[in-house]
């Protein structure tokens, strides 16, 4: 669905050289597949995903989705970044309606989307509070719903859960698994967390920089549903994250 072939980016540093970000990445991402992205900081996860969220042109290569070069931002395509920006003045209901109403949507079919996403996720009793009154993960809850809400075939999501408390961030990830395994969208997460990476995905890339490259790929072989409380008893578990948190490690020294 996704194939990115020998994509690079460079950038001008504010000394005005040149500065490969990206080089010579080359991906397949099948159609409902959740893979994670991880590696040490400044490597390009972030770059990668803008580049094919289309808010940021490739310097070489290309990234088809489903034979089609992206050339810019598009509907099929969902982006959940870390800083979580809703619209202040509007309520959870209407933050997650605005883009259905775009779209040109009724403003009552909007809001009937709107409260089924809100369900989904959980927040159906706020769907009148404003998002003053929400905690950190309720507002990344509520970023999740506005994305879902148009329907994109794919989720960008760049540290969705950075952000959040350890709890809160276990109930995230369970949540997110579970409206992934009724819907099947393809999914590409960054994380900072090994354990996160290995619990949610089916495949892990581990990235390395100077320049920013893919180093392995690694599928998780994990049956699925997973549980959390469950995976911490599982030797295979315990092992993709011993091999990956070695891998990152290595990298970091290498680079140092
Ligand atoms: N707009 C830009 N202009 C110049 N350089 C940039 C720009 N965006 C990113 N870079 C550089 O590209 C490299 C990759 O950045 P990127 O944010 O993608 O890394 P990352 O792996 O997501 O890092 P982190 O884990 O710290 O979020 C870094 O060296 C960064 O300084």
């Amino acid at each position: 669905m996704i194939a990115i072939e020998h994509l690079s980016k460079r950038f001008k540093t504010a000394a005005g050289k040149d500065h490969l970000a990206l080089s010579d990445i080359n991906l397949e991402l099948q159609s409902g597949e959740f893979v994670s992205i991880i590696g040490p900081s400044g490597c390009g996860k972030s770059t990668l995903l803008y580049m094919i969220g289309g808010f940021v042109p490739a310097s070489d290569g290309k990234i088809l989705i489903d034979g089609r070069p992206v050339t810019g931002p598009g509907p099929d395509r969902g982006p959940v970044f870390q800083e979580f920006a809703l619209f202040a003045w509007k309520t959870v209901l209407q933050n997650i309606a605005y883009g259905l109403r775009l779209q040109g949507k009724s403003k009552p079919e909007a809001e009937e989307r709107a409260r089924v996403l809100l369900r989904m996720v959980g927040l159906e009793r706020f769907a009148n509070f404003y998002p003053k009154e929400l905690s950190g993960g309720m507002k990344q809850r509520v970023a999740i719903a506005r994305t879902l809400a148009y329907n994109p075939e794919i989720l960008l999501m760049d540290e969705p859960f950075g952000a959040l408390d350890a709890h809160t961030r276990t109930h995230l990830q369970r949540d997110l698994l579970r409206i992934w395994e009724e819907h099947r969208k393809t999914v590409l997460f960054v994380t900072h967390s090994v354990e996160e990476a290995v619990y949610l995905s089916d495949r892990v890339i581990v990235m390395a920089a100077g320049p920013g490259r893919i180093a392995r790929i690694i599928p998780i072989e994990l049956e699925r549903p997973r549980q959390r409380s469950e995976l911490m008893f599982d030797r295979r578990y315990q092992e993709y994250i011993t091999e990956i948190e070695g891998m990152i490690d290595a990298f970091e020294a290498a680079a140092a």
